[in-house]
């Protein structure tokens, strides 16, 4: 199996007053491709510190942050910016669409950024929305679709660069439970399918319990990395 992402002996120290706060304190770990891995935890566990770190979007005060042979922690704000749009997709808790737009040109709007003409952009956007489900939609706004179709729109967004990568923090935390084992059945359809690597951020135990390995993180530590092989024994 390929290794996407390495993580070094990895510190975040945040300094508040006379305070050291220790947000990640000594974490390692190795993803490979095509595997969904959980981050779990309670809040204020160093979570999103860790995923802001992988992405690039803070810098660690000690450690290694290697993804796709690259690393982040040795390159510069113009170099991250360049690896995140060629290698990362994002999906967010508050989905981060854009009211003005319908589905098929919020999905379309990273290619547009990319500089992709116009017939390109459109026909990959159906695509991706066929495969989350959304045929019907294409034309809907934010604000006429439901929690879980405006997530299943920026799942279909994160994918249609086709990133190797894709981040996800708290993807259902807007959304009520069945929606959200919904949503998290179609990211764990789509990963398998299309062999993607899908880093997902939780609190909770139930979503975390899809993903094929469980990292559970305490005080900035990884305490344990679960196998979760009955659940992809099961589906495969
Ligand atoms: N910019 C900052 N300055 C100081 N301390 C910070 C900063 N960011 C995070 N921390 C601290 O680092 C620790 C880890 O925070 P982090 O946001 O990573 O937790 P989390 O597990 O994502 O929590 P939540 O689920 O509530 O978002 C916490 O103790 C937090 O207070």
């Amino acid at each position: 199996m390929k290794r996407v992402i390495e993580v070094k002996e990895l510190y975040k120290l945040y300094r508040v007053g006379e305070e050291v706060v220790r947000a990640l304190n000594g974490v390692s770990f190795e993803v490979y491709e095509g595997e969904f891995c959980a981050i779990v935890g309670t809040s204020g566990s160093g979570k999103s510190t860790l995923l802001n770190m992988l992405a690039g979007l803070e810098k660690p005060t000690k450690g290694e942050v290697v993804i796709a042979g690259q690393h982040m922690e040795k390159m510069n704000e113009e170099e991250l910016v360049r690896f995140r749009r060629e290698n990362v997709g994002f999906i967010f808790q508050s989905f981060h669409l854009l009211g003005t737009m319908d589905a098929r040109e919020n999905v379309a709007l990273p290619l547009a950024f990319r500089g992709e003409g116009r017939n390109s952009r459109m026909k990959k956007a159906d695509q991706m929305l066929d495969l989350v489900k959304l045929q019907k939609h294409k034309k809907h706004f934010p604000n006429q679709m439901s929690g879980g179709q405006q997530q299943r729109v920026g799942v279909a967004r994160a994918l249609v660069l086709d990133p190797k990568i894709i981040f996800a923090d708290e993807p259902t935390g807007n959304l009520d439970s069945r929606t959200s084992e919904d949503v998290m059945t179609l990211m764990q359809d789509v990963v398998r399918k299309q062999n993607k690597t899908l880093i997902m951020v939780t609190h909770d135990v139930q979503l975390a319990s899809y993903a094929d390995r469980i990292f559970h993180i305490r005080d900035g530590k990884i305490l344990k990395i679960e196998e979760n092989r009955e659940k992809r024994g099961e589906e495969s």
